[in-house]
């Protein structure tokens, strides 16, 4: 076959999908260049190819016909695996590699060292000091160590000030006693901390000559290196079955005064001396760090989530015949719908809106952490709003739009066949994980209000909140293109943001001046402040993907963004009117828009969304290798159904 502008063309495939491959107005090879930047592109299908080679590397079974045990067995296998081959598939310090490879050969399930390379090398590359790094995190890069992120506790996850594991400094023998002193200090959710990880970092109050110091993060050994098993004076655990990710064995963790030498405090920012004398940090949350880490790629990870649901169901759509439009014609094509373009084409715009965003967040995180590194820490607060707004924002609609996704599959996409499921349980997950989303929202809201009182003092804001000046002094988000097509749909957007920011400020003025305290005035005023935060991350998300879509070159694969941005910033001005005309255009770009996101089918793991159609016959095949099927009659039935039939025959006929 000739080559075509939609790489994904294959002999054999369903002809269904064919035909639609067969509109792709644009390369689909390119639109992955912009999907992902051009060298990550290249090296996905270079990694997938590796992948392809390796057996081993491939799942022994559906993953859904395993039970806890035999995921986390498999997770295991893999990984081990793939330490015999990692290094020549992926750049190691590349993180969106790294996190591809897992994802096309582990999946989303989670694995023995997902928060290894997610949070625990993080926290130790921003936190430890030189000669800790040299003793730990060279150890972890090379995983002879697995470690963990020990923060959230029984009782508490959000509410940090309040963490009640205790490090206790005692100067006499230069060490911390670290103590869970309660029930619900108990470490609880870490992911692996239950039976993979032999480390945690984990994060305690400071106390030294009786005072509280606050959250610091600590070294600390869980499991003898040799033969795992716990170390003195722990006790650790599984928290048992999960809504997904149930590969992962996020754990529980009880310290009974656990003595760790002094060096164990991670000391790159506060310092406790031998003689307990304590330096302050240059900044009170720098030992937050790893979490504004994982929030910062949370956005690309979430939208490739959305992306492979989306892969599924716009696949599935196209070979699924159901009702008439005509009906002197053919069964049609449930895409055929305007429902079901509308149920899927705005959040295929939005998939293609995060990983925008998302690869701008990862880059404005790059940059805070060099200057942090030249000890300039002015980009801190900024990182941490913009994060916050969009972990919540992404996380929430990207489980909104798979979801939507799973339903545009009836029932085939209510069978693990669909895997819908578990893609939407990770997803969702990732709304409750690096705080709670609404708790986020707010700390956008706080940055939010102190550039209003910075605008009613007459300053000019700059950066992401410069839309917030006066009328007259107004800077646009978008004024290096000030009179493209879409602008005047942003400066709508940017007067709705405005004008819910406003509003908001002058509601938490007014419950205060009603002599309300702080606290009570803030809490009276939430719900319109993270509306405020809302339409702000979603404003930043619309003018990135306005400006990354100007920036595109190729003109066909321009032609198709832009379609999606038009329909993207519609949706998101109206919020729930559908644009028939826009879903028109974007109809026969329907399947290659999917597909230039190159997700194999060992990747998104679902039968309905194969790559070559062929979803019935395997349907059916799956079905056929579920556990339950390996006997006539199940065991199961045999010890107790059976019987019970049985008995109540003989009880009937007395
Ligand atoms: C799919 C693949 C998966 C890939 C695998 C991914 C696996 C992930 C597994 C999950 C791991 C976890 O969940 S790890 C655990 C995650 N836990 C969390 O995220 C906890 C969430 N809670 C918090 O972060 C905190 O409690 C927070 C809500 C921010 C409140 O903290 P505090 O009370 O200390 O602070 P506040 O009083 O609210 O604010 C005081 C000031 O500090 C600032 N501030 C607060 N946090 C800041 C921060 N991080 N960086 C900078 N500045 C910060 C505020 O802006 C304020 O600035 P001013 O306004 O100027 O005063
Ligand atoms: C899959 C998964 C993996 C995880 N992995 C880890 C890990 O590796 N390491 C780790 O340390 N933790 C981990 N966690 C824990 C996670 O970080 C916490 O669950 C999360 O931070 C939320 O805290 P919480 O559970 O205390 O929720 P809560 O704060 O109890 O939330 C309950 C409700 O209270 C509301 N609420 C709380 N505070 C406020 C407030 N101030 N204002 C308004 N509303 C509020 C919330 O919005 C929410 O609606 C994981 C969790 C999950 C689900």
């Amino acid at each position: 076959m000739s080559a075509h502008l939609n790489a994904a063309l294959r002999e054999g495939d369903n002809p269904e999908l064919t035909e639609e491959r067969r509109k792709a107005t644009f390369d689909t090879r390119k639109l992955a260049d912009e999907f992902f930047g051009s060298h990550l592109a290249r090296r996905r299908r270079e990694i997938a190819k590796a992948i392809d080679a390796i057996p081993e590397l491939h799942d022994t079974k559906p993953l859904p016909f395993m039970t806890r045990e035999e995921k986390v067995e498999e997770a295991a296998r893999k990984v081990f695996t793939l330490s015999k081959h990692i290094t020549d598939i992926v750049d190691l310090s590349n993180n969106r590699e790294t996190q591809s490879l897992n994802e096309m050969v582990i999946g989303i399930e989670g694995m023995p060292i997902s928060l290894h390379f997610a949070m625990f090398i993080p926290a130790l590359q921003g936190q430890a000091d030189d000669e800790q790094k040299r003793e730990w995190l060279d150890r972890a890069i090379r995983m002879e160590i697995i470690g963990t992120y020990a923060q959230t506790e029984l009782g508490h996850g959000t509410n940090l000030r309040m963490l009640e594991t205790t490090a206790t400094y005692d100067k006499q023998n230069k060490e911390f006693i670290l103590n869970s002193p309660t029930l619900t200090s108990l470490k609880w959710w870490p992911g692996n901390m239950g039976k993979s990880c032999n480390y945690a970092i984990v994060v305690a109050n400071l106390i030294i000559d009786d005072k509280l110091l606050g959250p610091h993060s600590f070294m600390v050994q869980l499991r003898d290196e040799n033969s795992h098993e716990t170390m003195p004076n722990i006790q650790i655990g599984d928290i048992g079955p999960k809504m997904a990710y149930n590969s992962s064995d996020n754990g529980f963790l009880k310290l009974s005064n656990l003595r760790i030498p002094r060096r164990n405090m991670l000391m790159k920012h506060a310092k406790v001396q031998e003689d307990g004398t304590y330096k302050k940090p240059p900044h009170e949350k720098l030992a937050y760090s790893a979490m504004v880490h994982v929030r910062s790629h949370m956005i690309t990870q979430h939208a490739m989530l959305l992306a492979y649901a989306l892969s599924i169901s716009t696949r599935y759509s196209c070979i699924r015949r159901q009702g008439y439009i005509d009906p002197k014609k053919d069964e049609v094509k449930v895409i055929e719908y305007q429902t079901q373009q509308h149920r899927l084409f705005p959040h295929i715009a939005r998939a293609y809106a995060f990983a925008f965003a998302g690869t701008e967040s990862i880059r404005k995180f790059e940059i805070m952490k060099r200057s942090l590194e030249a000890g300039n820490i002015e980009l801190i607060a900024d990182l941490h709003a913009l994060t916050s707004g969009l972990k919540a924002v992404v996380t929430y609609l990207a489980g909104q739009g798979i979801e939507q996704a799973r339903q545009a599959c009836g029932g085939h996409g209510y069978s693990m066949a669909s895997y819908m499921g578990e893609i939407y349980g990770v997803g969702i997950a990732g709304c409750t994980y690096e705080g709670e989303n609404l708790v986020m929202m707010q700390q956008l809201g706080r940055y939010l209000i102190k550039a209003v009182k910075s605008v009613k003092e007459g300053k000019k804001p700059t950066g992401y909140v410069a839309y917030l000046a006066h009328a007259g002094q107004r800077h646009s988000l978008i004024d290096c293109r000030p009179n493209e097509g879409y602008a005047e749909h942003i400066r709508a957007f940017e007067h709705i943001a405005r004008r819910q920011t406003f509003r908001a400020a002058e509601r938490l003025q007014k419950y205060e001046n009603s002599g309300l305290s702080t606290e009570q005035a803030w809490n009276n005023c939430t719900v319109e402040l993270n509306r405020a935060s809302r339409l702000h991350t979603r404003l930043f998300i619309a003018c990135n993907f306005y400006e990354r879509v100007l920036d595109v070159e190729d003109m066909a694969v321009r032609e198709v963004l832009e379609d999606l941005l038009h329909l993207h910033l519609n949706y998101e001005l109206i919020d729930i009117a559908s644009y028939a005309l826009e879903a028109k255009k974007i109809r026969p770009n329907a399947v290659s828009l999917v597909d230039s996101w190159e997700i194999t089918d060992r990747e998104h793991r679902s039968v309905l969304g194969r790559r070559d159609g062929h979803v019935y016959e395997n349907l059916f095949k799956w079905a056929k290798s579920s556990d339950l099927n390996q006997n006539d009659v199940l065991p199961s039935h045999k010890k107790h159904l059976l019987p019970m039939m049985l008995n109540a025959r003989k009880q009937s006929k007395l």
